[in-house]
């Protein structure tokens, strides 16, 4: 019986990845860039085990059985692993060998939290240390096809997936733009929104979008192509201003083509429209871009912000969303802020305008997770195993 045990990261788009060329192969219409989320504070775990002994393969997703066999992208993640496990001359594993799976996320499944990337990002890179195949590009072809985001997830930084050309999907990779210590200060608040309404799935909102938008084809020909060059730079220069106003574009755009689909994938709500305007607002005021905000499939914003800007932006936002619930140990998650005083250098002026902005939504958010750019997946040690004797903690006692 061997195992092991990895943790993966979130990675949430800056320049987004919507609509497929290929459904099974996972193949998109336009390339995407993304950053990749600190492990500390969101991350899947997962261990898989395998043994002559096993019967079939299992998996147990936070604790519950799923089917194995009636998922066709946990099937491709893992014939694919095989495939690379030959072509590498790797026999760790002898191939008749059946899997045991266990995996859990330190955060809501399924709930626009981009679990689906971190999860088939953790479970490829755990399937490559237990076959010996080592990470490289191909690798990222294998957790493609588990869920289009999660290739992006098997690096740190910034990460861009390339669309690729070929129809095997060979050339449709992940490659890592910078690494996390080229941006250190680039930090992250998700504002987690009260809302438990039911979204279209990304991949079924994704190819109606491919049928009935006719905007989307705008998009991938003109608008992404530039967009990609021009982050790219703005990543490679440290500014701060091209990137904002890059990453609310996209996230703009995304959420229009999302309308311009017949019917329309409604993601966004109330609250999420707001903390847009709000966003633009404090901009304003700050005389230039201090937060910049995108949304993925759900009405959560994620907010990107330099470290030094955190105290303040998190000041004005508990003005304008006030919450009941704002000093109590579950409402800021994750790294600690420190209070805002007088070493925060802000203009008296923009004091008073931030101070004179009026409420928007009383507890608008259920919590707040503030996080940074981090690395990507990592082995653990085995006393961190999910399974015993190939079965989940809790069930083998
Ligand atoms: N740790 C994990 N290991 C393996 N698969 C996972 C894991 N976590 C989530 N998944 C898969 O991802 C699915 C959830 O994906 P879904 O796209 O619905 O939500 P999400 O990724 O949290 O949200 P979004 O894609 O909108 O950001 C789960 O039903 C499961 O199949
Ligand atoms: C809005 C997005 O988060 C969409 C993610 O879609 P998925 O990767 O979840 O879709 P499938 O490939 O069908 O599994 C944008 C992005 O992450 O680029």
């Amino acid at each position: 019986m061997i195992s092991a045990t990895c943790v993966a990261p979130v990675n949430i788009a800056l320049i987004k990845y919507w609509g497929k060329r290929h459904e099974d192969l996972i193949l998109p219409v336009n390339d995407s860039i993304s950053m990749t989320l600190s492990t500390d504070e969101l991350c899947a775990k997962t261990t898989v085990t395998a043994s002559e002994s096993f019967e079939t393969n299992r998996m147990w997703l936070n604790g519950e059985e799923v089917p194995f066999e009636g998922s066709p992208r946990l099937q491709r993640c893992l014939k694919e692993v095989h495939r690379l496990a030959v072509a590498n001359g790797s026999q760790k594993v002898p191939p008749s060998w059946k899997i045991h799976i266990a995996s859990v996320n330190n955060f809501p499944t399924a709930a626009g939290l981009a679990s689906s990337a971190a999860g088939y990002a953790c479970l490829v890179y755990s399937l490559s240390r237990l076959y010996d195949i080592p990470l490289n590009e191909e690798l990222t072809t294998v957790a493609r096809q588990g869920s289009g985001s999660a290739c992006r997830s098997l690096y740190g930084g910034f990460v861009q997936w390339h669309r690729g050309a070929l129809d095997d999907g060979s050339d449709s990779v992940a490659k890592q733009i910078a690494p996390s210590s080229h941006w250190p200060n680039m930090h992250v608040l998700i504002l987690v929104v009260n809302d438990e309404r039911k979204k279209t799935a990304s991949t079924k909102g994704m190819q109606q979008a491919v049928k009935t938008s006719q905007l989307i084809k705008h998009r991938v020909d003109k608008v992404v192509p530039e967009r990609i060059t021009q982050l790219r730079e703005a990543i490679a220069n440290h500014d701060f201003q091209t990137f904002a106003e890059i990453t609310m574009k996209d996230s703009n755009q995304f959420h229009a083509i999302a309308l311009d689909t017949f019917p329309p994938c409604v993601y966004m709500n109330d609250v999420s429209h707001r903390i847009v305007s709000f966003i633009h607002d404090y901009n304003e005021i700050m005389g230039g871009y201090h937060a910049a905000y995108t949304f993925d499939a759900g009405p959560n914003a994620c907010l990107y912000v330099l470290e030094e800007n955190v105290p303040h932006l998190l000041d004005a936002i508990q003005k304008v969303f006030p919450s009941d619930s704002f000093d109590s140990d579950t409402y800021l998650r994750g790294l600690s802020v420190p209070k805002v005083d007088k070493s925060h250098k802000i203009d008296p002026a923009q004091r008073n305008k931030i101070d004179s902005l009026d409420i928007i939504a009383k507890n608008a958010f259920r919590y707040i997770i503030h996080t940074k750019v981090g690395e990507g997946p990592r082995e653990l040690s085995a006393d961190n195993s999910l399974l015993i004797n190939g079965l989940p903690l809790e069930k083998e006692k």
